[in-house]
């Protein structure tokens, strides 16, 4: 694929340490001169090769990334860190290498020890789930600097330290990356760090070499079955993050019966929480008020301890996220009374999500939200969210992913097509599959669901977005879902610039509404 390089936070002063002190720890197979080499970092990829790096070279689905030593030592590598396969195809690149049956799965104790992430580390926050996985890493990234905490995240959107960010490629890093960012951490005192751990980071060894201080677990629904099976894989994959090996405590999000079976299968202390009062919880969040501005809720737990605040943010689900991360901070040790008097003094939860139902219109015209929505149980929420506090129409823009989970997108035009006045069908990213033919699959499911519905099939996501504006009036609700925060929309193995959160702003002038 071409498009923007990949950009990754690594230490700015990474410390050497001898290339024979890891074949000793890990008991390697050394082949060729280390006699005196000193490795600094650790690299999957020739693109983010340093030098004094070790490259590693694992299969994948295209190519053995052993192929690549060659590459990889004129980037500056010192040697490849592979398997059996690997050693041969590597023989004629000139770096020595270091073999092992299983690289990926030695990636991540490799890399904590290359970058020392087991010392003085920072308290480590976990979160997984179908939906919501971002949105809490950024709740408790943001409760954590109300609180004076130098604090650290690394999400689908971004990767945070402190105040620096970059952009994320993979939800979540590759171990290499992953402990490369946590070193750089270090040297700027971040004490406690979020992390978005996904089920395909789980079932990859990408968060192998840490044991999370708090995981925490939104819900679970239709995602993902082209990586998994079915949705029992794509749970068990979940539930590995609740075992002792990966965490030390839990906090659960029991609204589900998914929920529920993390709680009771988890090998590890799990605290329980849920939202509204039908399920039996230690904690519950209750919605007080909606509004398209906040959501006003309450959050109550053991011993009558009750905190009461808002954030900034539409729908019944961000509050059940923000409640998540409230009770994952209070179980890592922070009081409840500290966490509530930091959020009175600012008048709420001081967060923002770029791309989770973020509203970028003005005081005039439509209000327009800018998702990152694209499953159904995600359509259905926010549509839900956007009618509670719309008076006018509700007019719903959305593409689905090519070359991902192809079972969904039926569901998800039935939802769309049941939970708005009109829609209006575009790419999203189409990769490469045909688009038409992701367009139609949407469409077919919204016609079956609601035939005489107001539907339109329109490609271009720039003219889509312009086209439901057009329908909009004052009072109604626009929400485009997909594109969130992301700043590109990939055709055919290329990554085309395009930020829906700047065009629509763009549309909202140019139809004089800001
Ligand atoms: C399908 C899949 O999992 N692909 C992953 C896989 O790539 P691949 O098998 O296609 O790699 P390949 O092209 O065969 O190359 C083999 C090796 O050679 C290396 N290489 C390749 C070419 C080159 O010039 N130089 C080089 O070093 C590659 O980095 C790789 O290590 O190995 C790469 C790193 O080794 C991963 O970055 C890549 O994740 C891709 C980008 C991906 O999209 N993964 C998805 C499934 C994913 O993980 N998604 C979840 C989303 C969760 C959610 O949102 O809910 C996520 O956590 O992001
Ligand atoms: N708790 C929740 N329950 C259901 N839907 C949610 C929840 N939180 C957020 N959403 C919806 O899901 C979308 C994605 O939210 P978010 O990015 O926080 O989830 P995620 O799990 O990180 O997704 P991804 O892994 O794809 O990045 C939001 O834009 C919103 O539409």
């Amino acid at each position: 694929m071409t498009g923007p390089a990949p950009t990754a936070l690594r230490p700015q002063h990474p410390a050497s340490r001898s290339l024979s002190g890891l074949v000793d720890a890990f008991g390697l197979d050394a082949r060729g001169d280390i006699d005196g080499l000193e490795v600094t970092g650790v690299s999957l990829s020739t693109a983010t090769v340093q030098p004094g790096d070790l490259y590693v070279g694992v299969p994948g689905r295209n190519a053995h990334g052993a192929s690549f030593a060659e590459a990889a030592r004129e980037a500056g590598a010192i040697a490849i860190l592979t398997d059996e396969a690997g050693a041969i195809i590597a023989a004629g690149s000139g770096l020595p290498a270091l073999v092992t049956p299983d690289a990926r799965a030695a990636l991540g104790d490799v890399a904590a020890w290359i970058y020392r992430t087991d010392e003085n580390p920072a308290t480590l926050f976990a979160v997984t789930g179908t939906n919501g996985k971002t949105s809490v890493v950024y709740l408790i990234y943001a409760i954590l600097g109300q609180l004076g905490v130098v604090a650290g995240l690394t999400s689908t959107a971004e990767r945070r330290v402190g105040g620096v960010a970059v952009m994320s490629s993979l939800t979540t890093p590759e171990a290499s990356e992953l402990h490369a960012l946590l070193a750089r951490m270090r040297e700027a005192e971040v004490r406690a760090v979020g992390v978005e751990v996904s089920a395909q980071a789980l079932s990859r060894h990408r968060v192998d070499g840490l044991v999370f201080d708090i995981a925490g677990f939104t819900n679970l629904s239709h995602d993902h079955l082209d990586d998994y099976a079915s949705l029992e894989d794509y749970f068990q994959a979940k539930l590995e993050l609740f075992q002792p090996d990966r965490s030390k405590r839990g906090v659960v999000t029991v609204d589900s019966a998914w929920g529920k079976r993390i709680a009771d299968s988890s090998r590890i202390p799990v605290t329980t929480l849920a939202t509204g009062s039908e399920v039996d919880a230690e904690w519950r969040v209750t919605v007080i008020e909606e509004t398209a501005e906040r959501t006003i809720f309450a959050l109550e737990g053991p011993d009558g301890r009750r905190l009461e605040t808002n954030v900034p943010l539409l729908g019944w689900f961000m509050a059940a996220n923000a409640a998540l991360a409230i009770v994952m901070l209070v179980e890592s040790g922070f009081d409840l009374d500290a966490i509530a008097h930091a959020l009175d003094r600012d008048g709420g939860i001081d967060v923002y999500i770029p791309g989770r139902t973020e509203r970028i219109s003005g005081e005039r015209g439509p209000t327009v939200y800018i998702d990152y929505g694209h499953t159904p149980d995600a359509f259905l929420n926010t549509l839900d969210a956007v009618r509670k506090t719309t008076n006018g129409r509700v007019i719903m823009v959305f593409g689905a992913d090519g070359d991902r989970d192809t079972t969904k997108r039926a569901e998800m035009g039935a939802i769309a097509a049941r939970g708005s006045d009109a829609v209006v069908i575009t790419d999203f990213h189409p990769r490469f599959e045909d688009p038409a033919t992701i367009r139609a699959a949407l469409l077919d499911g919204a016609r079956a669901a609601v035939p005489d519905g107001e539907f339109y099939e329109i490609p271009d996501p720039r003219a889509a977005f312009r086209a439901a504006l057009a329908l909009a009036k004052e009072g109604d609700s626009v929400l485009y879902a997909g594109p969130g925060h992301e700043d590109y929309q990939e055709v055919a193995g290329v990554k085309l610039p395009y930020s829906a959160r700047d065009d629509a702003r763009l549309a909202l002038r140019e139809a004089g509404w800001m």
